[in-house]
């Protein structure tokens, strides 16, 4: 899964071919991922706010941060794969099957075994819209079906994740905050029970900083391999809300429960080396090796048998399945009322209006 130069070229080649305008966003992100492969990180000065082509352009490039190029080289390879129509297979990278031209916030691609779903918001740190978890749970319920081995959650660009998009707040439905939060609260218990009853291995694929439920969600995991340049944080208490993800049940088991209190109550950030301590990560890589060392591996897990790989997760996860969703219950039911709270409603109004940042 690592592209070599004559893939980026060939990638460079398919882009003219499409049959299909990608749409201003992916063009964007193409852009910037070209750029970022070519040139590294954006050193432009920023264009002035009514030159909005420019603007546009320098906010997706320069949302990818200090992406190494070789990574952004290789999403692009895979952006393009993905926007490959299954009527033109000659457009498609050799081997690199993508069925998901379907998804708008993810890049999915199955290769070797390994079923890849890549959240794709690089410009917002890939925060999570509500499309995006509707997404994901469309994502996950098909690579458990799917022929694949394994599936890899990972993030475009410098981030893995910032965690739920703060804009979501915002879109109040007829019923009021009331309503929303119910709907949220809803919505967060489907999301997070897709994880709990995934059927095969899950192995995140931590790029960046993660923040809030894309940390909480790793304990439901059956690996996590980290950049040394991930961070791992749950700011809930400074937001004005409380854990989700069953965190409230995995991280006092996986951490203990004093370094659990610290991180979710207190919302210490863990670097990648102490939440490997922790045993938050399984294990954590340079920056500079990350995608060939983690990628190598999971090829190599790819070939064991399959069969006996999900039998393994079910034995193991069997046992606390109960406990999981009860946690997971009592964590939405919570939150809920938290949306509602003027702690929360300050914390994000803050973050809108730009007055605030983790
Ligand atoms: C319904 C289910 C609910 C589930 C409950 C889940 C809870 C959580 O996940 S709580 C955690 C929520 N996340 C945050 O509070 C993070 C907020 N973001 C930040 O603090 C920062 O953006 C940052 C530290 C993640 C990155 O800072 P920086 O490197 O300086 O980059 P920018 O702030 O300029 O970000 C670029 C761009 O992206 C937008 N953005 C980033 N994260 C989010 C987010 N979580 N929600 C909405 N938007 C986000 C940011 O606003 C910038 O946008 P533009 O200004 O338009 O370029």
């Amino acid at each position: 899964m690592r592209a070599s130069q004559v893939d980026f070229e060939n990638a460079k080649n398919q882009v003219k071919l499409l049959k299909k305008d990608p749409g201003n966003e992916v063009k964007l992100q193409l852009y910037a991922l070209y750029k970022q492969a070519t040139e590294g990180p954006c050193k432009m000065p920023k264009p002035g706010v009514f030159d909005f082509v420019n603007k546009a352009k320098w906010d997706a490039w320069t949302g990818l941060g200090d992406l190494p190029q070789e990574t952004a080289r290789q999403n692009y390879v895979d952006l393009v794969s993905s926007l490959s129509s299954p009527e033109s297979p000659g457009q498609a990278r050799p081997g690199a099957e993508s069925k998901q031209g379907a998804y708008e916030t993810l890049v999915v691609t199955s290769e070797d075994g390994i079923t890849k779903i890549m959240l794709n918001r690089p410009a917002k740190k890939n925060a999570i819209t509500t499309k995006m978890y509707q997404e994901l749970m469309l994502a996950l319920q098909a690579a458990g079906k799917d022929d694949s081995a394994l599936t890899v959650l990972t993030g475009n660009g410098d981030y893995y994740c910032s965690g739920n998009d703060l804009t979501n707040f915002t879109d109040i439905p007829p019923g009021g905050v009331e309503q929303k939060a119910k709907d949220s609260a809803v919505l967060l218990r489907d999301f997070v029970s897709c994880f709990i009853d995934f059927p095969k291995p899950l192995i995140a694929v931590v790029n960046g900083p993660a923040v809030g439920i894309s940390v909480t969600l790793l304990g439901l995991f059956d690996a996590v391999y980290a950049s040394d340049r991930a961070t791992f944080h749950t700011p809930f208490s400074h937001l004005g809300q409380s854990p989700e993800g069953c965190s409230t049940y995995t991280f006092p088991k996986i951490m203990g429960s004093a370094k659990a209190a610290e991180v979710l109550i207190f919302g210490k950030k863990l670097t990648a080396g102490e939440a490997c301590a922790q045993g938050l990560v399984t294990q954590v890589f340079p920056d500079s090796t990350f995608q060939k060392e983690v990628w190598a591996r999971l090829k190599a897990f790819a070939k064991l048998p399959p069969n006996a790989m999900r039998a393994s997760k079910e034995v193991l996860r069997r046992g606390e399945r109960e406990q999981l969703h009860a946690a997971n219950a009592e964590e939405c039911r919570v939150l809920q009322g938290r949306w509602l709270s003027d702690e929360c409603a300050n914390a994000v109004m803050a973050f809108l209006s730009r007055r605030a940042k983790l």
